[in-house]
């Protein structure tokens, strides 16, 4: 979604609460340095020019630096206030290596936007959320109906408490509820067997076995998460709404995908302008299982990682018309793979009925092309696989500029930026280590 089209709805909020905490913490500044080596007591004497300068810290980690041999490294998080400026030349010049990462970046050149380094820092992003503007209330039978209004206050409230390694909640949804979720669950698995791809249609009966799909129960999210976490080591988080595309792409990275629990209004089950229930589970989940398709959403999010605006808006639109409603060609036949097809019976006959533009996935050109979000799209990407997508899109996201690689490590559920040179050995070290047992492996087949 084009964060233009999005705005802030107070009205979804906790009596304002939320949006008051998300501001602060969206001008939060991060720090990373590590001292000269001859310092001693350096991070105490650095924690006392903050206090100095009256900067307040979030947060503050120590780790073994990466890139400064046998150096500590310091991460510390300054709240808004203060003379932080001062602070930051101050610590600059008392630092072997030192980098800013800021959410404020828009204000301050030369700053990195600020993005999670690990996986718990996904919490921040609960009281970011964005819902639609006016333009689509009016659209929305929901907004206008006080009791589906009070139900969604009811979930945002369990996506805003929810913290990382929580069981994700449980949810008694009503007769009501599963009802639409019925119809919509009746009409689709109709179409799937011709309409949805072959990875769709190969995880769909293990969904139904291990995690309650069916037409009768909307299955649970913690279930599904642990489902995807053995099949591809993406993981369920509860969201209240919509998030910035920096947030939500961010969340790929980690192989963490933002989920809604509410489900649609009941009017009109089977389209709706927004992502509810139906459209994660039945559309979203079934690729996440897929190991090829959880790797190219991986990557989208890891090139989204403190890259400029611009190029969010890039990735954001690649990745609506891939992992939204990507097309692909299987056996010389057409089928959908994205989860806004998928999740809209309407629209998968629709996109797949020869009346809509088609185009070959080009990231450099799809990633300029404008869309609607409330209609069906008139024009879909056609992907020749789901490799040769992934392919495509590093190739594209090398183009990007930024002054680092970034890396993801499952074992420590963080992101390393690859900006010296005994990290990137360390890596290699690694890879030479994988290269020994695929050796070994060979051998014996
Ligand atoms: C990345 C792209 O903008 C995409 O449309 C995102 C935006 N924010 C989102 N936020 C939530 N909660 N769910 C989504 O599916 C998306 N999609
Ligand atoms: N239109 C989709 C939901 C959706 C909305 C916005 C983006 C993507 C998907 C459906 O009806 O299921
Ligand atoms: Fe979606």
């Amino acid at each position: 979604m084009a964060p233009t089209q999005i705005m802030i709805d107070p009205t979804l909020m906790d009596g304002g609460n939320y949006i008051k905490e998300g501001k602060d913490a969206a001008k939060s500044t991060c720090l990373i340095f590590s001292p000269k080596a001859d310092e001693v007591g350096a991070l105490a004497r650095s924690l006392k020019m903050f206090e100095e300068h009256g900067v307040n810290l979030l947060h503050i980690e120590s780790r073994a630096s990466l890139r400064v041999p046998n150096q500590y490294e310091f991460m510390v998080e300054c709240a808004p206030g203060g003379d932080l400026g001062s602070a930051i030349e101050n610590l600059r010049q008392r630092s072997a290596y030192f980098s800013i990462i800021s959410r404020n970046y828009k204000d301050n050149m030369g700053t990195v936007p600020w993005f999670p380094r690990r996986i718990r820092e996904l919490d921040r992003f609960a009281n970011q959320i964005l819902s639609y503007g006016a333009e689509l209330d009016a659209d929305h039978p929901g907004f206008t109906d006080e009791k589906y209004r009070a139900r969604r206050k009811y979930f945002a409230d369990l996506a805003y408490h929810y913290k990382h390694g929580e069981p994700l909640p449980h949810v008694d949804y009503t007769a009501e509820e599963t009802e639409t979720w019925g119809k919509v669950f009746r009409e689709l698995t109709k179409l799937f067997p011709k309409n949805a791809c072959r990875q769709h249609n190969h995880v769909f009966p293990l969904l139904i076995e291990n995690c309650g799909f069916r037409e009768d129960n909307i299955p649970q999210l913690e279930d599904i998460s642990n489902f995807l976490r053995d099949s591809t080591g993406f993981t369920l988080r509860p969201v209240a709404g919509l998030l910035s595309s920096r947030d939500f792409l961010a969340g790929l990275a980690f192989r963490v995908f933002h989920s809604t629990q509410y489900i649609r209004h009941p009017s009109r089950p089977f389209y709706t302008p927004e992502p509810d229930v139906c459209h994660e589970l039945l559309g979203h989940v079934p690729l996440l299982a897929d190991p090829a398709f959880a790797q190219f959403s991986q990557e989208i999010g890891l090139a989204s990682l403190g890259a400029p605006d611009d190029y969010i808006e890039k990735l954001a639109t690649c990745y609506w018309f891939t992992v939204e409603f990507g097309l692909c060609r299987q056996d010389g036949t057409l089928k959908a793979y994205g989860a806004g097809l998928l999740s809209s019976f309407g629209e998968l006959d629709y996109a797949l009925s020869g009346k809509p533009e088609l185009r070959p996935f080009e990231p450099a050109k799809t990633a300029l092309q404008k869309y609607p979000i409330t209609e069906y799209q008139p024009v879909y990407y056609v992907a020749e696989s789901f490799e040769d997508a992934k392919e495509k899109m590093i190739k594209y996201a090398q183009t990007i500029p930024r002054q680092f690689t970034v890396r993801y490590n499952p074992y420590t559920q963080s992101i390393e930026m690859l900006d010296s040179k005994p990290h990137v050995l360390q890596v290699v070290h690694g890879i030479g280590r994988e290269i020994q047992i695929l050796g070994d492996a060979l051998k014996k087949l």
